[in-house]
């Protein structure tokens, strides 16, 4: 029943439309995170799926009801989609029920719904209280229970997250990801932090010029990137030009087993370099530093040919700033042949 499907949507503000025929489907019951740089127009298509925004040609359905096409507009209280904003969305002059329980009925509030609400996203026993008595994090959940509480079929939310600090966001991720399952819904959560859609979600799709660019799951946008510019966004990576034969590309790293031939690039991720000692076998290297992340760490590395290269090492650190070492690439890298590389400058490597 929601199951949403977004048709070559083509919706903006301008002459020229920021949304240039958008396809999306969403299964039932899934979370799926839209990812893409500022300006892509991950809020415009949340503006448009809530009906806050016309489109100008295309399609949104829900099941089977067609919300928004030409001659279709279905006003946004009629839809069945929650939306959470960013920040600031309570009022804040009603207690955290009477928030929650603002859409409901009158009996609805009475019957416990409120209560069932407040406990599904974690604030069991908080009804009494004033937004103003709260972190921002309670607020961003009572927000998600008042978006919950009309049993929408979808819920929209619109970077949730971002002002929350790093430990906080990762909490009411968890939480919030176990209240949708709870609550069956299926949900859009809009974001340009890479590492948020990747953690959250059962989806990705990847925004780029107003399309999909790739919808896949966390594993395929980060391990099979649909092109370049998808696998430069969606986590960092070094690149090398290359001509590969016989399944081996010849990089500054050294030989890397990939997956095609002819000219074209080759992607290597940060976690595939491994460092060994000097005097073993590999492409010698020093290190210029080292980035401490307490689960893992960055390791800055200049080739003794030049270029310079990062490596991703988890548990004990095996060298220090100054060290020589070896570097060399484990397992296969992904390569993209010449003839398709739609590398924009919104995509550019986050590093
Ligand atoms: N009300 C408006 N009038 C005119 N142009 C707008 C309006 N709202 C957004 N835009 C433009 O449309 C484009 C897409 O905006 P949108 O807010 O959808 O992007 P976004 O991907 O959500 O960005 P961010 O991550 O920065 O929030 C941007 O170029 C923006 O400047």
């Amino acid at each position: 029943m929601s199951r949403l499907v977004v048709d070559n949507v083509v919706a903006g503000y301008g002459a020229e439309p920021v949304l240039r025929g958008l396809d999306l489907a969403v299964p039932e019951g899934n979370l799926v995170a839209v990812l893409g740089p500022s300006g892509c127009g991950k809020t415009t298509l949340l503006r448009v799926l809530a009906g806050l925004h016309p489109l100008r040609d295309g399609r949104v359905a829900l099941g089977d009801t067609v919300l928004s096409a030409r001659d279709v507009h279905v006003p946004p209280e009629r839809r069945g989609i929650g939306l959470v904003p960013q920040e600031g969305a309570l009022f804040p002059h009603l207690t955290v029920a009477r928030n929650v329980g603002f859409g409901l009925s009158r009996g609805q509030r009475r019957n416990g719904t409120v209560a069932e609400l407040l406990e599904l996203v974690g604030l069991a026993g908080y009804g009494d209280r004033m937004p103003g008595q709260l972190s921002g994090g309670q607020q961003q959940r009572v927000a998600l229970a008042r978006a919950l509480a009309p049993r929408p079929g979808v819920v929209l939310m619109d970077e949730p997250f971002s002002s929350l600090d790093a430990g906080l966001r990762e909490e009411l991720r968890a939480d919030v990801r176990s209240a949708l399952r709870a609550s069956g819904a299926t949900a859009l959560l809009v974001t340009h932090d890479q590492e948020e859609a990747l953690g959250v979600a059962d989806l990705v799709a990847v925004l780029r010029d107003g399309v999909v660019a790739q919808l896949g799951s966390p594993q395929e946008v980060y391990g099979r990137p649909a092109d370049l510019g998808v696998a430069l966004f969606v986590g960092d990576a070094m690149v090398f030009e290359a001509a590969p034969e016989a399944g081996i590309a010849d990089t500054p790293l050294g030989p890397v087993a990939v997956d095609g031939g002819g000219r074209g690039t080759v992607l290597v991720r940060p976690e595939q370099v491994h460092l060994g000692g000097a005097s073993g076998e590999g492409v010698p290297a020093t290190v210029t530093d080292v980035l401490f992340h307490g689960h893992d760490a960055t390791v800055l590395l200049r080739l003794a040919d030049g270029p310079a290269v990062r490596s991703r090492v988890q548990g004990p650190l095996p060298a220090g700033r100054g060290d020589d070492v070896r570097v060399s690439v484990r397992g296969p890298a992904r390569f993209f042949p010449a003839a398709d590389q739609p590398v924009t400058t919104a995509m550019a490597s986050p590093s």
